[in-house]
């Protein structure tokens, strides 16, 4: 069994959990009545163009990982959650998944109160419960993880997304999953450099399939980033997006530890290098002269 796939039988297990606490009709109803969803396209730079580029950082909360084990304590995820909010960040990323990853939906509420920037649910999204409650504690965003999902359940947990007002990160790793989420109408997708099944990263997944990323979705580059080079690296290959864990939190630890400077120089360089690149043409444009929009990275 893939790592991944024993993720996902505890979420299903924690999920039956919480279900019979709390009823699909009453989880749906308290998504009905949350506080309005926050544009996590735009603050990714979804429509922008020109001088008003930057490269915008998705910063993490995350305690331990499957791959790396414990990472940090994170007492106090709300303090965390500001001080990347301080440093520039366009949006955080909370991980609620309890067995690996030592998330909660309570590190979830607590981040969303203390931010006025997009929230992400980063969570192994395998039943519309997951959206609902999601957006019940606040998210602005869920995870969809293409390798997760076949492609008829991927469009259902994305409409279902937009209908309740949220945005989607559609996570792919291969050129065929990148294909499916672009298929599927996402908005948002990422690149995951690590594998998810192996647990692998490699830098490199990321560049080839940004080239079949249309223009007007924005390109989010995940996993593995330690360094602002490797944040540079993303931007010139084409990120509008960097999504980045446990280099952040492990810049929170100890004394004189400062995440927020960490979060502007990360940014700092992703912008440098976004502003040097020319992009590429479009692999779809039909026209000599591509628009805005068929334009790719
Ligand atoms: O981080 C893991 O080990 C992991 C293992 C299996 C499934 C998902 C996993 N991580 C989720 C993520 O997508 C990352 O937390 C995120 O991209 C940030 O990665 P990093 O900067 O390497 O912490």
């Amino acid at each position: 069994m893939s790592v991944l796939d024993d993720i996902i039988d505890g979420v299903r297990e924690d999920l039956s959990a919480r279900r019979r606490e709390i009823g699909d009709a009453a989880v749906a109803e308290a998504a009905a009545v949350a506080l309005p969803a926050r544009d996590a396209f735009a603050a990714l730079g979804g429509g922008v163009v020109g001088a008003d580029r930057r490269l915008r950082l998705i910063t993490e909360v995350k305690r331990a990982s499957p791959s790396k084990g414990d990472l940090a304590a994170i007492d106090d995820p709300a303090s965390l959650a500001a001080a990347y909010e301080a440093g520039g960040a366009a949006a955080i990323s909370v991980l609620t998944e309890q067995r690996r990853f030592r998330g909660s939906l309570a590190d979830l509420d607590a981040v969303r109160a203390a931010v006025s920037i997009p929230v992400l649910r980063k969570d192994f999204t395998v039943d519309p419960y997951q959206i609902h409650e999601a957006r019940a504690h606040g998210a602005d965003l869920v995870l969809l993880i293409v390798a997760a999902l076949d492609q008829p359940t991927l469009v259902d947990y994305l409409a279902l997304t937009h209908e309740l007002g949220m945005n989607a990160l559609v996570e792919s790793h291969t050129a065929a999953e990148l294909e499916r989420a672009l298929d599927a109408g996402a908005r948002i997708v990422g690149v995951n450099t690590r594998n998810l099944k192996t647990l692998d990263v490699d830098p490199g997944v990321f560049a080839p399939l940004a080239e079949m990323i249309p223009g007007d979705v924005v390109a989010v580059a995940e996993s593995g980033v330690v360094t602002a080079d490797e944040v540079a690296g993303y931007a010139a290959a084409g990120a509008d997006a960097v999504l980045v864990g446990e280099a952040l939190v492990r810049s929170s630890l100890g004394a004189g530890a400062d995440p927020a400077d960490t979060v502007r120089r990360f940014a700092a360089a992703g912008t440098a290098a976004q502003a040097e690149r020319v992009p590429a043409t479009a692999p779809h444009a039909t026209a000599s002269t591509p628009t805005e929009t068929e334009q790719t990275r």
